[in-house]
């Protein structure tokens, strides 16, 4: 008789829309910017400044980008998660399934194929593909994981591995990446995370009165800390450079990807490329740990377009360093956690 599956893996990512038409991209945008924690003002507002301002003047311009990263497979964010499944699935006997926050395959999908192939499952473990807690991505993800988990009566249960943004092994696999291209040679290494409002600092604050209030607050110890975006970006950076042994002021930290009018985290990384030449720094490297797939926020933005900016204000040489993607550490890493999902991940 063939042995009882009791567990599976669901790995879950972003999403990417179906395709670069500008209808596709849009139907995509309207999901996610729909999403009460990625644009968090009260429903009517956020309709009319989704719908009715933000998408219709986006969605071609954003089309546009998507499609000088796409490929023939599709969506670069898509088919990387794709692949880990695959090397995953090669080396535990496990069902991995892929699910997407925002466009296909779905939550529901992902649910649904692991309920029908496997019915001896008893526990499905999570893993979101963010290293760092925000409101607007892991939040997110688990919530609308629960969500469906509940409408879907599935007879498993489910249980979610955490922000990894300290975990020894991701630091590790995360070095093994960047690793090749330090050649000490004195460039300039720029942590570039993706941005999220100060507001979402404040919001998902759960002290209520440290983040963005205290002065330093992210190198005061506190009990945020466990769900603060810039503390867990903060912390990577440090371990990263200490294992690579980066001395003090060769390397710095931005945030990416800003969208609209309020206050975002800063250094925003434009502002950086078009300062750090002229401070100096004309031989750089970029690094984009709040991603470990790459995307378009990678692959179009920071690879292609920041490098212009960099270039244009008097930079000489840039190396964009590709994200851990299907690397075999990174997989094992995975495969280490899924084993062991009763240990916190977090130090
Ligand atoms: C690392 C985790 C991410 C956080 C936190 C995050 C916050 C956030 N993003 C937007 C708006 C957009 N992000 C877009 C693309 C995008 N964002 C992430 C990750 C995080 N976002 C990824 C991996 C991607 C790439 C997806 C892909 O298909 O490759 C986009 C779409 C592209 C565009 O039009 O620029 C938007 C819009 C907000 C508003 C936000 C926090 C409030
Ligand atoms: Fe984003
Ligand atoms: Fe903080």
């Amino acid at each position: 008789m063939s042995e009882k599956i009791k567990r599976g893996i669901i790995l879950m990512n972003l999403g990417s829309p179906d395709s670069t038409s500008t209808k596709d991209v849009k139907r995509y945008l309207d999901e996610f910017l729909m999403d009460g924690r990625v644009i968090d003002s009260p429903y009517l507002i956020r309709t009319i400044l989704v719908k009715g301002i933000i998408t219709p003047f986006r969605s071609s311009k954003s089309a546009e980008a998507y499609s000088t990263i796409w490929t023939k497979e599709g969506s670069p964010l898509v088919q990387i998660t794709y692949q880990v499944q695959r090397e995953l699935q090669k080396i535990i006997k496990e069902p991995v399934e892929v699910a997407m926050r925002y466009g296909n395959p779905t939550m529901k999908f992902a649910y649904d194929s692991l309920a029908q192939k496997y019915p001896d499952l008893e526990e499905v473990v999570l893993l979101p593909l963010y290293p760092h807690y925000a409101m607007s991505s892991y939040e997110t993800a688990v919530v609308h994981a629960e969500d469906v988990h509940k409408e879907g009566k599935y007879p498993f249960k489910i249980a979610a591995i955490a922000p990894f943004y300290n975990n020894p092994d991701y630091i590790s696999a995360l070095v093994e990446s960047i690793k090749p291209h330090i050649k000490n040679d004195g460039k300039h290494l720029l942590f570039s995370y993706h941005s999220i409002p100060e507001r979402h600092i404040k919001k998902s604050d759960i002290t209520g009165n440290h983040c963005l209030k205290v002065e330093d607050c992210c190198n005061k110890p506190s009990a945020a800390h466990a769900v603060c975006y810039r503390h867990q970006c903060y912390t990577t950076t440090r371990l990263v450079a200490e294992q690579l042994g980066l001395p003090a002021g060769s390397y710095s930290v931005s945030f990416q990807s800003k969208l609209g009018r309020s206050a975002w985290l800063t250094p925003a990384t434009t502002a950086r490329m078009e300062q750090m030449p002229k401070e100096g720094i004309k031989d750089l490297m970029v690094v984009c740990p709040s991603f470990v797939s790459d995307c378009l926020e990678t692959l179009e933005e920071v690879a292609i377009r920041e490098k212009e900016n960099f270039m244009e204000a008097g930079g000489e040489t840039y190396d964009f360093i590709p994200c851990m993607n299907t690397q075999q550490s990174w997989i094992e890493t995975i495969k280490k956690w899924f084993l062991n999902v009763d240990e916190p991940v977090t130090a």
